[in-house]
């Protein structure tokens, strides 16, 4: 399954222009306010006419305005999961998820009502009613409502918006989950390098109403012109080694050893560590009686001036990418240049437990 999206809409004041795939798995519509991501959201769910356009959601036209076509949003086959769960008060835990049966054309082959309550962990809530329901339990409900409907896509509007971080926390594997173990394409809205960094296998950063970059987390999120110098940030892979007694957790990013703080993760398991570009230092010689944990060495690979007085510094290492982002008078001064050897130092407690995500589809 996958969505395909050509689109053209005119306001007063802004143009919005974008073409896009959105293959299985979960691709972030990612940009700043007024970028354009709620346009695209509601031009797929029916709820705006564009200009023009084509989007076609597997096999069904859901607008085509050549051809005269625009499918009405209830017929659309799509699951939504919204910031608020939304979910009816005064029906049960499996009442609101039946209810997501209702959607479903009768031929329609969707998951059975328990696979959806073993992927979200839903069965010790069933009788439940949702005010006696947690935030992150609410949506996980939702989710599965979304699920039950049979869709051909799920749309998620900033659901982890409205929950505190702890909350955050405890849906962001279910989602995940829902990435790695259902086959419909989930488009997801969201302003959370975060969010991106852990979720997405495809993100499309949009900036004014255009596609400022369309590629896997790693690429688009390290690409300055597409994120902005703040956001700008890499993507480790790592394996879990270790979880010792201080506290730390032991990874390895190929050959090289990383610690962090302990993260919820089995030795075995693969995961994605987010690090701001911000938040790297650089240094020419290997530096010593440092506190801190992580000093990676590579190869420098580029050296991209910003419109300020930073510097992106891109290293090598391995297989992998790290980019540090430094003033121009630090890259002057330490002489730095393409091909030399350089060591980034990191804090291992720079990187924020929503940064590690995991899964397979890296
Ligand atoms: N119905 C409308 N009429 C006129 N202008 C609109 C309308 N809807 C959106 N816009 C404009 O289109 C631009 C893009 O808005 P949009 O809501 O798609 O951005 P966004 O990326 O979703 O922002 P946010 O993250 O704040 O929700 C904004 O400049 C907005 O003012």
């Amino acid at each position: 399954m996958t969505l395909r999206v050509s689109l053209s809409h005119h306001f007063d004041g802004f143009d919005l222009d974008v073409a896009f795939e959105a293959p299985r798995g979960v691709t972030v519509l990612f940009g700043p306010s007024g970028s354009g991501k709620t346009t695209v959201i509601n031009a797929v769910a029916g709820l705006l006419r564009p200009d023009l356009g084509r989007i076609v959601s597997d096999d069904l036209v859901l607008v085509d305005t050549q051809a005269r076509r625009n499918l009405p949003p209830h017929k659309r086959r799509i699951g939504y999961i919204f910031q608020e769960g939304r979910l009816f008060p005064h029906l049960t835990v499996r009442q609101n998820l039946l209810y997501g049966r209702w959607f479903a054309p009768r031929d329609a082959r969707g998951e059975s009502l328990g696979r959806v309550v073993e992927l979200l962990g839903l069965d010790h809530l069933l009788e439940r009613r949702p005010g006696a329901l947690s935030g992150g339990e609410k949506q996980r409900v939702a989710i599965g409502r979304a699920l039950l409907a049979a869709p051909k896509l799920i749309l998620a509007d900033e659901p982890l918006a409205a929950l505190d971080e702890t909350r955050k926390a405890e849906i962001l594997p279910y989602f995940e989950r829902l990435r790695d173990e259902v086959a419909v394409p989930i488009l997801y809205v969201s302003h959370a390098s975060a969010e991106v960094a852990r979720l997405a296998t495809t993100v499309v950063a949009l900036r004014a109403g255009k596609v400022a970059a369309v590629g896997p987390p790693g690429q688009v999120l390290g690409d300055v012109a597409a994120v902005g110098a703040r956001g700008a940030s890499s993507i480790l892979t790592a394996r879990v080694v270790a979880h010792h007694a201080d506290g730390l957790t032991e990874l390895a990013a190929g050959e090289v050893p990383l610690w962090l703080p302990r993260i919820e993760a089995a030795p075995g398991r693969v995961v994605r560590v987010r690090i701001a570009a911000q938040d790297v230092i650089l240094a020419r010689e290997v530096p010593r009686g440092l506190s801190a944990l992580n000093i990676l060495s590579g190869t420098i690979a580029e050296i991209r001036p910003g419109q300020g007085p930073g510097v992106m510094v891109t290293l090598n290492i391995g297989t992998q990418r790290l980019s540090a982002r430094i003033t121009r008078r630090s890259a002057q001064a330490m002489g730095l240049a393409a091909g030399q050897i350089c060591h980034a130092v990191l804090k291992s407690v720079a990187v924020a437990p929503e940064d590690v995500g995991t899964g397979t589809r890296l």
